[in-house]
C-alpha cells in the first residue's frame, strides 16, 4: 500500500493538532510516528488508517498502481491499537474463527499454530473479558500481525507487555512484516527502532 498526503490538516473544535502534513508512506517499507503525549500521532494513524478524515488536504490510498476509494481501506488493513477493543464477550477459540471470517491469517497459519504463537493454549475456552491486559494485548497483536493484510498499523504496540512480551512482539514483526507497510505510532524505542523513516509529530505543528 501506498499512501500519499498532500496538506493534510486536522481541527479538533477550534485546535488544529497538525497542519501541512506532507509525506508518502511507501510499499513494503516501516515507518515509525513519534511525538509527546496528546501531540497527535493517533489522530494521524486513524487518518491513515482511512478511520478518519482530514479537515484540510487529501490523503490517496494505491494499492498494486491501482487507487483504493477510502472506503475500501479497511479490506487491506489489519490494524491494532487501545482505541479498537476486542469483543470480550467471545473466547479465544470464537475469536479467531471470528477474525479469519473477515481477514484470514498469513499462509498455512491455522488456529493451533496460532495458540502456539500466543503462547497461552489453556485460555482457548476462556471469555476475554477474563484475559490480563498484557494476554489482551498479545491476542490484538497477533490479530493484527498475522493477518495476511499489506497494510499494517500498530498504535503503542507494547502497552501493558512484560519484558518477555516486547521480546515476543518484535519477533512477530520480524517474521511475519515482511513485504508488508508498516506504521507504528509510539513513543518507546523498542517498538520502533527497526524502522526505516521516522515521522516526528511536532514538526506539523507549526
Ligand atoms: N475526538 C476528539 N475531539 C476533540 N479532541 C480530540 C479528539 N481526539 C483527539 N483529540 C485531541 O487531539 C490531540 C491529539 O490526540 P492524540 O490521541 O492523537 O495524541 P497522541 O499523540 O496519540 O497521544 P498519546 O501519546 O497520549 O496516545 C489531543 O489534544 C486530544 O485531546
Amino acid at each position: 500500500m501506498k499512501i500519499e498526503l498532500a496538506g493534510v490538516g486536522k481541527r479538533y473544535k477550534m485546535e488544529w493538532i497538525m497542519r501541512g502534513v506532507a509525506l508518502t508512506i511507501h510499499p513494503a517499507q516501516r515507518y515509525a510516528i513519534t511525538g509527546p503525549n496528546g501531540s497527535g500521532k493517533s489522530t494521524l494513524m486513524k487518518m491513515l488508517s482511512g478511520h478518519l478524515t482530514p479537515s484540510k488536504g487529501k490523503i490517496q490510498f494505491t494499492l498494486n498502481d491501482k487507487p483504493v476509494p477510502v472506503s475500501e481501506v479497511y479490506q487491506h488493513l489489519a490494524y491494532a491499537a487501545p482505541y479498537i477493543e476486542l469483543i470480550e464477550e467471545l473466547t479465544l477459540i470464537e475469536a479467531l474463527d471470528f477474525h479469519q471470517r473477515f481477514k484470514p491469517f498469513q499462509g498455512q497459519l491455522q488456529s493451533d499454530d496460532i495458540y502456539r504463537i500466543l503462547g497461552f493454549k489453556k485460555a482457548r475456552r476462556k471469555p476475554i473479558r477474563n484475559f490480563s491486559s498484557g494476554m489482551k494485548q498479545r491476542l490484538k497483536l497477533a490479530l493484527a500481525i498475522l493477518s495476511d493484510t499489506p497494510y499494517l498499523l500498530l498504535d503503542e504496540p507494547t502497552t501493558n507487555l512484560d519484558t518477555e512480551g516486547v521480546q515476543w512482539y518484535r519477533q512477530l514483526i520480524e517474521q511475519y512484516t515482511a513485504g508488508r507497510t508498516l506504521v507504528i505510532a509510539s513513543n518507546v524505542e523498542v517498538d520502533f527502532d527497526f524502522c526505516e523513516y521516522h515521522i516526528d509529530i511536532p514538526q506539523y505543528k507549526h
